[in-house]
């Protein structure tokens, strides 16, 4: 379990981190999104023990990894500028990772190795950007963290890639209750991996949700009527959105689909659907109910 208690990070005048307290549980793939500068490099750095926590606490089970090798050999990082040893080849990547991490698998290392396309006794630092990445999500694997941290991981990578990523990542989450936080601008890329998300604004976390309660609890409905009632018939309805062309009407409501569809259709409509919200959309209304813009937040 990782735990955020008043964490503070301050660069000169500038708070990074602003107080922030939030957990994320055992074997979750939590989803950092927020702006340019938001913070979240800075929580990954700060959890990752590379910095020290300018006020209050990160914890990973209950231990703060600021140098704590024990802690920090638990943790591997992959950040937005992946680090290799100058000059070095995957293979040697894998020997010197190899002795920092007692958790380290040569087996898997080798599985990994038949999964991406890239030569591991060539120069890392003559591959591109994309192969870069792939090297650096071998050795994490090949780590066997207990906490995988990435930082924009997906910049860079191929559909393709992204999704053997996916599923490396959520087998080994499966399998032996990894816990991942991933930071990306990219909601929609976040969708099908992550099972919680938290919204970073400006050194603070102003929203945290377990993606399934979200979605589940929230949806999207299209409906014509011929004439359109007042609004005042609607009012049984938790309606966080309403958009009205003619007699088309877009509403999105909190509630279950089957309650939702039972009170439209008490209305008479022409015709009603319940269209499946995607995760931008849960978090422009969830946001909006909260009094953030999140366009602007977010772009
Ligand atoms: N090493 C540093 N020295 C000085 N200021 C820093 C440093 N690292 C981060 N900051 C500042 O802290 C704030 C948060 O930066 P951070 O990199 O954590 O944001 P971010 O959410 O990861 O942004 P991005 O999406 O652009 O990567 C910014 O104002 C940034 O300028």
């Amino acid at each position: 379990m990782i735990e955020a208690k008043k964490l503070t990070k301050k660069f000169g005048t500038t708070a990074a981190l602003d107080e922030i307290s939030f957990s994320i549980g055992s074997g979750s793939v939590f989803g950092l999104v927020g702006s340019n500068g938001a913070g979240k490099s800075t929580f990954l750095r700060t959890l990752a023990g590379i910095y020290k926590p300018g006020g209050g606490e990160v914890l990973l089970d209950g231990a703060a990894p600021f140098e704590n090798s024990e802690v920090k050999s638990q943790i591997f990082f992959i950040s937005d500028f992946p680090y290799f040893l100058p000059q070095a080849s995957l293979k040697e990547m894998a020997a010197f990772y190899s002795r920092l991490y007692p958790s380290w698998s040569q087996k898997r290392f080798e599985e990994l190795c038949g999964m991406f396309p890239i030569d591991s006794k060539s120069k890392i630092v003559n591959m591109s950007k994309g192969m870069q990445r792939q090297a650096a999500i071998i050795c994490a694997i090949a780590t066997q963290p207990r906490c995988l941290l990435m930082d924009e991981v997906f910049d860079g990578l191929d559909p393709v890639m992204r999704q053997l990523l996916k599923r490396i990542v959520s087998g080994e989450v499966a399998q032996r209750e990894m816990t991942v936080v991933i930071a990306s601008h990219n909601l929609r890329e976040l969708e099908d991996f992550c099972d919680h998300v938290g919204l970073f604004h400006k050194g603070g976390v102003v929203f945290e949700r377990d993606l399934d309660e979200l979605k589940l609890g929230i949806s999207k409905v299209q409906a014509v009527f011929k004439p359109m009632p007042e609004l005042s018939a609607f009012a049984p309805l938790e309606i966080i959105k309403t958009e009205m062309h003619g007699s088309l009407i877009n509403l999105v409501i909190r509630g279950t689909k089957d309650e939702i569809l039972e009170k439209i259709n008490g209305l008479n409509p022409v015709f009603a659907e319940v269209l499946p919200l995607t995760l931008e959309e849960v978090f422009i209304s969830e946001m909006e109910v909260a009094g953030y813009d999140l366009e602007n937040i977010l772009n």
